[in-house]
C-alpha cells in the first residue's frame, strides 16, 4: 500500500495522520530454503490503527507477523519502529537487550494458544504483575492492585487472582493473556489468531472485549486471522496474502464489500455462502 493510500484510508477512518508512522515495513521477505514464507511485503502502520493480515492457511501470515515482531529473522527487508522518544529505530539493528526490552514493555504479543503466552504454574496475579516488574515497578501492593484491576477489566473475578491459569477455561486463559500484555500499556500489540480455537460464543465475547480495550487504550494492533469476521470487527485496514505475497490492501470495509483481486473475491464469497 502506498503512502498516499494509507493517508486516504486514515482520513476515511477519521484518524488524523501523524507526521511519522509507528511502524514501517519495507520489502520484508523470508524464505525457508526454496519455499517462500513471505515475499516483498511493505506497509506503514499508524498509531492507534488496527491492521488485519488475512489469507488462507499457508499464505504466510504467521511468517510475516513473526518477522515484523522480531521473533523470526527475515531473509531481507527492514522494519522501522518509532520509539517513545520519537526516534526511529531499525529493529534488526538494535542491540539484543534493547529489542528484548521493547518486546517486554512497548509491544505485546497475544498468541493463539494462551499456553504460549502465559506462565501456567504461577498465579494469574503474578502473570500480570511480572510485566509490571519488567517496566520497573517494585511496590508489591501496587503491583497486586493493578493486577486485580486488570483481571476485572478482562472479566476475571478478583477472587481468582491467586489461582494458576491451568485451572482456567480456554476463554479465561485468553483474557488473562490479554491482561498480561496490556498492563504495561504497550503502543503496539501483535495478535496471532487471538480467537482461534475457542467456542463461537466465547469468541464473540472475547472479540467484543478486545475491540473495547483496543479503542479505550488507543492501541495499534497487527492481527493475523483467517477469519474475515474477526478482521471486519477489529480492523481499520487489512492486507490479503496469497502464497507469501500481498495481493490486496485497503480499508477493511472496502476490501470486504468491494474486493478487487479475484482471490479476495473468492475468499469473501466463500464466507458469504457458509
Ligand atoms: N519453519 C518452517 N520451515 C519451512 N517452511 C515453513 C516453515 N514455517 C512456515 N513455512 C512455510 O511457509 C509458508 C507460509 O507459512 P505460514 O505458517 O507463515 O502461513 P500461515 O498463513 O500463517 O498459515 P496458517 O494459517 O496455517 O498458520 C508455507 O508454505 C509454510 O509451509
Amino acid at each position: 500500500m502506498s503512502h498516499s493510500d494509507t493517508l486516504e484510508a486514515l482520513a476515511a477512518a477519521g484518524i488524523a495522520a501523524p507526521v511519522k508512522p509507528l511502524l514501517s515495513v519495507e520489502g520484508l521477505t523470508r524464505v525457508y530454503g526454496k519455499r517462500i514464507g513471505c515475499a516483498d511485503v511493505s506497509f506503514d502502520l499508524w498509531p492507534g490503527e488496527v491492521l488485519a493480515i488475512v489469507g488462507e492457511s499457508g499464505s504466510g501470515k504467521t511468517t510475516l507477523l513473526n518477522c515484523i515482531s522480531s521473533r523470526l529473522t527475515p531473509t531481507c527487508g527492514t522494519v522501522h519502529y518509532r520509539m517513545r522518544d520519537g526516534a526511529t529505530a531499525d529493529i534488526y539493528k538494535m542491540a539484543e537487550a534493547e529489542r528484548r526490552y521493547l518486546m517486554r514493555t512497548d509491544w505485546g504479543f497475544v498468541h493463539q494458544n494462551p499456553i504460549d503466552g502465559l506462565r501456567m504454574t504461577v498465579s494469574a496475579g503474578a502473570n500480570v504483575g511480572e510485566r509490571l516488574m519488567a517496566v520497573g515497578n517494585r511496590h508489591y501492593g501496587n503491583i497486586r492492585n493493578t493486577a486485580i484491576e486488570w483481571l476485572s477489566r478482562v472479566e476475571i473475578d478478583e477472587d481468582r487472582v491467586d489461582d494458576q491459569p491451568r485451572t482456567f477455561s480456554g476463554g479465561m486463559r485468553q483474557r488473562l493473556q490479554i491482561a498480561r500484555n496490556l498492563v504495561t500499556e504497550p503502543r503496539l500489540v501483535f495478535m496471532d489468531e487471538p480467537t482461534g480455537g475457542l467456542d463461537v460464543s466465547v469468541q464473540a465475547r472475547l472479540l467484543d472485549l478486545l475491540r473495547g480495550l483496543v479503542s479505550d487504550l488507543g492501541l495499534a494492533v497487527i492481527v493475523v486471522t483467517h477469519d474475515l469476521a474477526v478482521a471486519r470487527l477489529l480492523s481499520d485496514r487489512m492486507i490479503v496474502m496469497k502464497e507469501g505475497r500481498v495481493i490486496e490492501a485497503g480499508l477493511t470495509d472496502r476490501v470486504l464489500d468491494d474486493p478487487r483481486a479475484p482471490y479476495t473475491q473468492l475468499l469473501v464469497s466463500s464466507i458469504l455462502q457458509v
